[in-house]
């Protein structure tokens, strides 16, 4: 399309000029122009007359900063005509996990017409409008387009003389028929390099990306965080209520720090080790559970991971299998940082790779083996009031997936009512756990992790192996968070439940098929 040609030959003078993601309103078609080069209709935001919205059609460079609003139409337009962006051939996979271009669908349109340009221009800006187009299936341009700062800006034409377009009337049959020939592969590129690139900036070992399936790449709407947000209405408790253990040390014998699990006051609420009651301890613990006041440190506790031989940093069974609070020591501990009741506070230290899989979306995997109890990752998002969940909920863009995690596990025993619970939502801040699928027989699992006893709206939630797991094996947990002596017998082909999903009150939840494969399959899958 020549007017907009010109105008990059003239910004490459400036550099790419690229539009602005705040401009436009969305992209509502894609070809190949004459020139060979993907492009894609814009639509433009901005007080404009209903039917006259300016368009125009821009190359992937001049979208670069509005990648998402591509890769939205591009997920869109695979929805509705799949084959046109499945992989050609897994084999021309090059190493980086980057498509390769495939030549032969690098069409080259012949160009047939030409439209009129008026153009001013001057250094910093430059300015087009476009007369009576001769193809106005193919060649929309539909206002003043301008250059400034490198940025292009796209205003309604009030000029006489120039023809409009209706805007509702765009994309028309023809130009939807040409988009689903036509290729983007390199607009499918430069949106996976793109969350290549972010995928490289996390800390800790490398998370990559693998697709063998087609050319989608993750949404780049969603961006990797290394600690939850708090939204607004979201408390942590005071900080006051914060301390950390004062008895313990760097170095009590072994070297690791925390050692006796009496003399810990991290372990004040961690759960009490009840097959290892005495005599002694017997009767304070039953004036505990009576709900009496008692000297909790008199009890006998586990610390949570092996401090020493192959299991080291791993969860040991008490925990692993019977999922108590993890109570981990804290900045205010007497016991330093290399204390052994630290392992989810310093992060990832398995690689991680997000790969499509056939059915499910997302998921993912690790390319090492993971020893049973090892810690994989935490489940991070933006932490939401019960509310703001419930109103997002009903508002969801996603209308097949759910990211949404309750912070419930210590409502019951501290009476905390629903409408006061806090919620995690992974949908657009999160990290690669939020690309994990269900399972209804996981290999991981999702655990407590507190660094204030006294807070319980906000702690971690953190995935740790349930059992060894082979490398490459995907990495699942049970989205209903059962446990396995809670598992009812599920029939072949059973219909789907009646009743709602438990803690459900609004019933606002879908049931899907569970797509898991395990033989255990639960079959249905509340979301
Ligand atoms: C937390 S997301 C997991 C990542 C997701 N696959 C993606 O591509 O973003 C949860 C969503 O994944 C899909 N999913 C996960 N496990 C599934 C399963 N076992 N069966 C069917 N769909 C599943 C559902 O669409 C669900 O709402």
């Amino acid at each position: 399309m020549p007017q907009i040609v010109i105008l990059l030959r003239a910004g490459s003078v400036l550099g790419i000029p690229r539009v602005q993601l705040q401009d436009v309103t969305k992209i509502v078609c894609n070809r190949i122009n004459s020139d060979g080069l993907e492009q894609f209709l814009v639509v433009w935001a901005g007080k404009y007359e209903r039917h006259s919205v300016p368009l125009s059609w821009h190359s992937i460079n001049e979208l670069s900063s509005c990648l998402e609003l591509v890769q939205e139409y591009l997920d869109n337009k695979t929805r509705f005509d799949p084959p046109s962006r499945k992989r050609k051939s897994p084999d021309s996979e090059p190493s980086t996990n980057g498509h390769l271009l495939n030549p032969a669908e690098r069409r080259v349109r012949q160009k047939s017409r030409s439209s009129s340009v008026t153009s001013s221009a001057s250094d910093s800006s430059r300015s087009l409008a476009v007369t009576e187009l001769a193809s106005r299936d193919i060649d929309v341009y539909n206002g003043v387009i301008q250059v400034k700062d490198d940025f292009i800006t796209v205003k309604a034409s009030t000029e006489p003389g120039i023809d409009r377009i209706n805007s509702d009337d765009v994309p028309t049959p023809a130009m939807l028929s040409r988009a689903r020939s036509s290729a983007t592969s390199t607009a499918d590129d430069r949106i996976r390099m793109e969350v290549i690139h972010r995928l490289r900036q996390l800390p800790g070992p490398p998370v990559t990306l693998f697709n063998k399936i087609d050319r989608s790449s993750p949404p780049l709407k969603f961006q990797f965080i290394t600690q939850s947000i708090l939204r607004e209405g979201v408390e942590k408790a005071d900080p006051a209520t914060m301390t950390g253990c004062q008895k313990c040390r760097p170095h009590m014998g072994q070297n690791i720090g925390c050692e006796y699990t009496k003399k810990c006051d991290c372990l004040e609420y961690a759960a009490v080790d009840v097959k290892r009651l005495n005599d002694v301890t017997k009767p304070i613990y039953d004036k505990y559970i009576a709900g009496m006041d008692v000297d909790l440190s008199q009890l006998p506790k586990r610390f949570p991971y092996f401090s020493n031989g192959d299991n080291t940093g791993c969860l040991v069974p008490f925990y692993l299998n019977e999922r108590h609070p993890i109570y981990e020591c804290n900045k205010y501990c007497m016991c330093g940082p290399g204390c052994k009741n630290r392992i989810v506070q310093h992060g990832r230290q398995v690689d991680l790779v997000i790969f499509k899989t056939k059915d499910r979306g997302w998921g993912l995997k690790s390319t090492q083996g993971l020893r049973q109890g090892q810690f994989i990752d935490t489940y991070r998002g933006e932490i939401i009031t019960d509310a703001e969940a419930t109103r997002r909920e009903k508002a969801t863009s996603s209308i097949l997936n759910s990211y949404l995690y309750s912070l419930d596990k210590f409502a019951e025993e501290n009476e905390l009512k629903p409408e006061d619970l806090y919620v995690v939502d992974g949908e657009y801040f999160g990290g690669p756990t939020r690309f994990m699928n269900h399972s209804c027989e996981p290999n991981c699992r999702q655990y407590t992790v507190s660094y204030n006893k006294h807070d319980v709206r906000v702690y971690e939630i953190a995935f740790f192996a349930y059992r060894n797991i082979e490398p490459g094996e995907e990495l699942t947990f049970d989205y209903l968070d059962k446990d396995e002596e809670e598992e009812d017998e599920v029939e072949e082909d059973a219909p789907p439940p009646s009743q709602e999903k438990p803690g459900d009150a609004q019933g606002e939840t879908k049931l899907v098929k569970c797509l898991c494969g395990a033989k255990k399959c639960r079959k249905w899958l509340w979301m």
